[in-house]
């Protein structure tokens, strides 16, 4: 798999766009050995998941490698699932992987990026979608 396709579904593995989901349960349903009744609202967090330490090893390193076939085999397919998953997941998965994709190859035709020198790790702030409360710092040079 390409190098930018492995770094995209690590960089939504660490920082999923969508943190969070909520349903409400049609049936009665054991969560964890407690019954939940129909119509309790449940919380997904896809945060929480993507860097849970019984599903990820190093959970919070960066390595776009975990995402190659050899790594994944085995791998609980729910473990991984920034668009989702089940009939609800989502529709425009596909059309959104392009889009980032197509704008990071125009970046990087223009500009090299690199890590700006003094840079504050990213505060993550999960709001309907996760934003950066401090901003990302990075230093964009137009490729000459
Ligand atoms: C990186 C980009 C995107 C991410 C991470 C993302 C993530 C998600 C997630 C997690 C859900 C499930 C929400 C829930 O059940 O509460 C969802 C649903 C949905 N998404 Fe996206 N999405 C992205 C881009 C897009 C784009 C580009 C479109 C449309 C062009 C789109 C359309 C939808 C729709 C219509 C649903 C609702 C599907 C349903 O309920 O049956 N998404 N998305």
């Amino acid at each position: 798999m390409p190098t930018l396709a492995l770094c995209l579904k690590e960089s939504m593995r660490l920082y999923p766009p969508v943190p969070f989901m909520e349903r409400e349960l049609a049936e009665e349903t054991l969560i964890d050995g407690h019954a939940m009744p129909p119509g309790t609202q449940i919380a997904v967090s896809i945060l929480f998941m993507h860097r849970h330490p019984m599903l990820w090893e190093d959970p919070d390193d960066f390595r776009p490698e975990r995402f190659t076939w050899e790594q994944m085999k085995g791998r609980d397919t729910f473990s991984y699932v920034p668009f989702s998953a089940g009939p609800r997941n989502c529709i425009g998965q596909n059309f959104g992987v392009q889009e980032i994709k197509i704008l990071i190859c125009r970046i990087i035709r223009k500009y090299t990026v690199e890590l700006a020198p003094v840079r504050p790790p990213p505060i993550r702030y999960p709001q309907v979608t996760l934003q950066s409360e401090n901003g990302m710092w990075l230093k964009f040079k137009l490729r000459t």
